[in-house]
């Protein structure tokens, strides 16, 4: 193995430069304080105000830096300062040695900070540590690296000077590896052919566009999507991410995109993938205190290159984003990334075929059914889809069975929902609340029009939880009636309710917290996003909590109070509305919630079915006139 001495000589010179700048005080790392900290005292005051502040003994306090250049005051008058005293920069003359003894003699507290000539030594020291330092990381680095797996074909990176930026020659994806996503691929079917036949269209006088903003959740596949189109074109496939463009030198994230598009027109036609485009895109000059310059020089220099080249050069860039909310403006105009495709966690179709996709290298036993597992899934992306094959997987292994069973799926499921298994309580009272809790969740789940049927109830513990409700999701189209979402409420508050009725207000335990926030949000973005309240079809705030403003997006402590308080108040007789009911549901129930808590402290698990089958036995109520959620 041979030491990177080139490698170790181009980082050598920057860190020279940091030890100088350290030793000059620009950066505050070793404490040489010759300077005073960069952020006290940013209300000033003249050397002359200071000397008759001074005779008039309303200072108290005088730090001298830079050899009596700089001062820090402390101003005790009652009447400007109103008991505190304040802090003030005065730019002085210097500090003369009188002048010093008059302050001791009026007793001011005085402390005078090293001269500059102190920092040197530290400086120096700065000037070797920092180089021994870097040369070590980067032996080290080279080391590991030296080792890792890795030939020809494989992902190369070039991160030898600037540009840190990934190369796949040949991504070895396809369209059919990413699935359940059928329209997106549909509208990126048209940029392969970009890529693949430019004459087609150049040919008839068509602009060849050059950016797609692919749009969704984390893990739902948009990096496979860029990586798919620059497969199935036979291109090569050019990625960074936008947080590695945020980096702490100005200039380097600019040069990196410099760089990019360079290495990229060599190589055209290929394929750009920023993913996180937002880390680097947002809104310029919105940051706090002003923006960060760094990130803008950045940007400035991504929109100057894709200005810079013609669409039919055969490049085209993707970008990835999950907040196209907050992007720059000018990142979305024509030319730019003017084409936007959603891709959105899947739904129950689009989770079996992905679920397809990842059956494919498992043995499955033959009574699996992925239909199944699809429908106990909402709200799984690709990701996690095929993060609970892979436990199901391990989980198998681990049994040493020969085949995945659906035993293994759901215990995975439960284990990627909920967290891993713990023991279950002994028998007390404890384990009896529990048991209520969980029995009233099920019941006023059961019992109610519009929710989802229960699918087991357990007393052993996971995660975070002591005992736990599963209800089948029955379909889902994404949409959710008002009636519905009542419903879930009402059944979410079903554990506290039983809490209530059965051990008094007194009895009433933390074991519902994770509960009442579930409720909470639903009552809140019922309010203030889908217009399901007396404020009327409104939307108030984004999906994380922003607030509309015409035009801008301000936090939350930016509303009227009024608007507050009115969102406050329906969020209130929302959840209110609900409870009542669970209330209502236990208190007319109570014999068979008895019954069902015996059986479960007994069976420690109750499956759906049998729930069901007990609830009918006991109650009067027939299906069909099941408790409505009145709103
Ligand atoms: N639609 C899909 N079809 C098949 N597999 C998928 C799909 N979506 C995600 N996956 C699986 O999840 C993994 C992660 O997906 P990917 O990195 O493409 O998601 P992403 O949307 O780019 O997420 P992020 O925004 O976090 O980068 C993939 O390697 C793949 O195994
Ligand atoms: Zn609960």
């Amino acid at each position: 193995m041979k030491f990177p001495w080139k490698t170790a000589l181009l980082w050598l010179l920057p860190a020279l430069i940091i030890g100088f700048f350290i030793w000059q005080g620009a950066f505050n790392v070793i404490p040489s304080q010759q300077q005073p900290p960069v952020n006290t005292a940013s209300t000033r005051m003249s050397y002359g105000r200071f000397l008759d502040y001074l005779d008039n003994q309303r200072i108290s306090k005088v730090d001298l830096f830079d050899g009596g250049r700089t001062a820090i005051v402390e101003v005790s008058d009652p009447e400007i300062t109103g008991g505190r005293p304040l802090r003030v920069r005065v730019d002085m003359p210097g500090a003369s040695p009188q002048f010093i003894t008059k302050l001791r003699d009026q007793h001011i507290d005085l402390d005078v900070h090293p001269a500059r000539n102190d920092g040197a030594v530290w400086g120096l020291l700065g000037n070797l540590i920092f180089p021994v330092l870097l040369i070590t990381g980067l032996f080290f680095l080279f080391r590991r690296s030296n080792n890792m797996p890795g030939g020809p074909g494989q992902a190369m990176s070039f991160g030898k000077s600037r540009a840190r930026f990934q190369m796949e020659a040949k991504t070895g994806v396809m369209f059919d590896d990413v699935a359940g996503v059928d329209e997106a691929k549909e509208e990126l079917e048209e940029v392969v052919t970009f890529l693949k036949k430019p004459e087609k269209f150049t040919a008839v006088g068509a602009k060849i566009p050059k950016g797609v903003l692919l749009v969704g959740p984390p893990g739902t596949g948009k990096t496979m999507l860029a990586k798919a189109i620059a497969g199935e074109a036979g291109v090569p496939f050019f990625s960074i991410s936008g947080s590695e463009f945020v980096e702490m030198f100005v200039g380097v994230g600019a040069s990196r995109v410099r760089d990019l598009f360079k290495k990229a027109k060599e190589n055209a036609p290929c394929l750009i993938f920023i993913d996180e485009i937002d880390a680097v895109g947002r809104q310029r000059g919105a940051g706090i205190g002003g923006g960060n310059d760094e990130r803008e020089q950045t940007l400035n220099q991504l929109l100057t290159e894709m200005d810079g080249f013609e669409g039919n050069t055969g490049i085209i860039i993707i970008a990835a984003t999950n907040r196209p909310d907050v992007l720059d403006s000018a990142l979305l105009r024509p030319g730019r990334f003017d084409r936007q495709v959603t891709v959105d966690a899947p739904d129950i179709k689009g989770r079996l075929s992905i679920l397809n996709v990842h059956a494919r290298n498992k043995k499955l036993a033959e009574q699996v059914s992925l239909e199944a597992i699809a429908r106990r899934t909402p709200g799984f992306t690709g990701a996690d889809l095929a993060n609970l094959l892979n436990e199901a997987a391990i989980l198998t292994a681990r049994r040493r069975k020969s085949a995945i069973t659906m035993l293994e799926i759901d215990d995975a499921v439960d284990r990627v929902v909920a967290g891993m298994e713990g023991t279950p309580l002994v028998d007390g009272k404890s384990k009896r609340l529990i048991a209520y809790h969980e029995v009233g969740h099920a019941i006023v789940g059961t019992l109610l029009k519009d929710h989802d049927p229960v699918q087991k109830v357990t007393l052993v513990p996971r995660g975070q939880a002591r005992g736990l409700t599963w209800f089948m999701p029955s379909e889902d189209s994404g949409l959710i009636s008002r009636s519905q979402l009542t419903s879930r409420m009402a059944g979410a508050l079903g554990g506290r309710a039983a809490e209530y009725v059965v051990f008094g207000d007194s009895e009433v335990t933390t074991g519902a917290g994770g509960d009442l926030q579930q409720v909470t949000g639903m009552a809140r973005q019922m309010v203030t996003r889908f217009g399901m309240s007396d404020l009327g079809p409104l939307s108030l705030e984004t999906q994380n909590g922003e607030v509309f403003l015409g035009r801008d997006l301000v936090s939350r402590s930016e509303y009227s109070e009024e608007i507050a308080a009115r969102i406050d108040a329906q969020v209130r007789e929302l959840i209110q509305h609900s409870y009542e009911l669970a209330v209502k549901i236990v208190r007319e129930n109570r014999d068979v919630i008895d019954r069902l808590v015996d059986l479960l402290i007994d069976k420690e698990t109750i499956d759906g079915e049998e729930f069901r089958q007990i609830v009918a036995e006991y109650t009067v109520v027939p299906d069909k006139e099941r408790f409505v959620p009145q709103i």
